[in-house]
């Protein structure tokens, strides 16, 4: 079964059509790049895969499970990185992991905060209140949270935002690492670079719908900007209420 598939997915909020019959399928092993410009529903789609919104009608499975008939199954299961995420400002990052071990049910929470703020280098603020954090070192600290109770699937909103240069080469490490054993990543980008760089396959969604998939590695250079440029900007603009 794949990681995550989708059929006749469509969401509307009041008469604003969000998505409308969005078929996806991701594999297991996958790093999956989710491209689409803003408003063409990225975010309620990785929204209804967590359990984190109810669907219009259609149908979702997330590693075998109905993210809308078992959202808390899914939540438990999978790692997620929403945009514009930060830890809590009153808890220091160690606090927050912590938290995070409870909710998680890790057992070994200490031992797994050394690790990952080892591998994000961010050790030498574990105690410092997230208030105090620069905006790059509350990533790190978000995406330690992903990753720490070791999900076989994972989802992240814009993963390298906000960190320097040196950092986003670690990070991007731990992505391609972290699929290729087997574990299945699912990204929201809109830096064409990203997703070159990193995905093994890009959806492009426009207008709620998926315009076309395409193999990054197999485009020349460019590739992926002008074929978002072709599929997503020559379509007519879509008026509110169109069900
Ligand atoms: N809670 C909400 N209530 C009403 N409309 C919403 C809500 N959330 C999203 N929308 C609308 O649904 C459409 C899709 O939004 P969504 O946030 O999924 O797009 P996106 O692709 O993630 O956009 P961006 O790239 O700007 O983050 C947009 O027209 C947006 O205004």
């Amino acid at each position: 079964m794949p990681a995550v598939e989708t059929k006749g997915l469509a969401k509307q909020y009041g008469n604003i059509c969000a998505l409308d019959s969005l078929d996806l399928v991701v594999d297991r092993g996958e790093l999956y790049g989710l491209l689409g410009p803003n408003g063409s529903g990225k975010t309620t789609t990785i929204e209804i895969l967590t359990g984190q919104r109810i669907p219009t009608s259609g149908s979702v499975s997330v590693l075998d499970t109905d993210p809308v008939e078992n959202p808390l199954d899914v939540r438990r299961s999978v790692g997620i990185l929403p945009e514009r995420e930060d830890p809590p400002s009153f808890l220091t990052p160690r606090e927050y992991l912590q938290f995070v071990g409870d909710v998680r049910d890790i057992s070994d929470i200490d031992a797994r905060i050394e690790e990952w703020s080892g591998k994000l280098e961010f050790r030498g603020i574990l105690d410092t209140l997230s208030t105090d954090l620069s905006e790059g070192e509350r990533q790190r600290v978000m995406l330690a949270q992903v990753f720490i109770h070791e999900p076989e699937l994972v989802f992240i909103d814009e993963p390298l935002v906000n960190l320097d240069p040196l950092m986003q080469a670690e990070v991007k490490d731990i992505l391609t690492s972290y699929c290729e054993a087997g574990n299945t990543l699912f990204l929201s980008t809109h830096f064409m670079e990203v997703a070159e760089d990193l995905c093994t396959r890009v959806g492009i969604i426009a207008d709620g719908e998926l315009v076309t998939e395409r193999d990054p590695q197999a485009l020349e250079e460019n590739g992926l900007l002008e074929t978002f440029a072709t599929e997503v900007g020559d379509r007519e603009p879509v008026e509110a209420g169109r069900s």
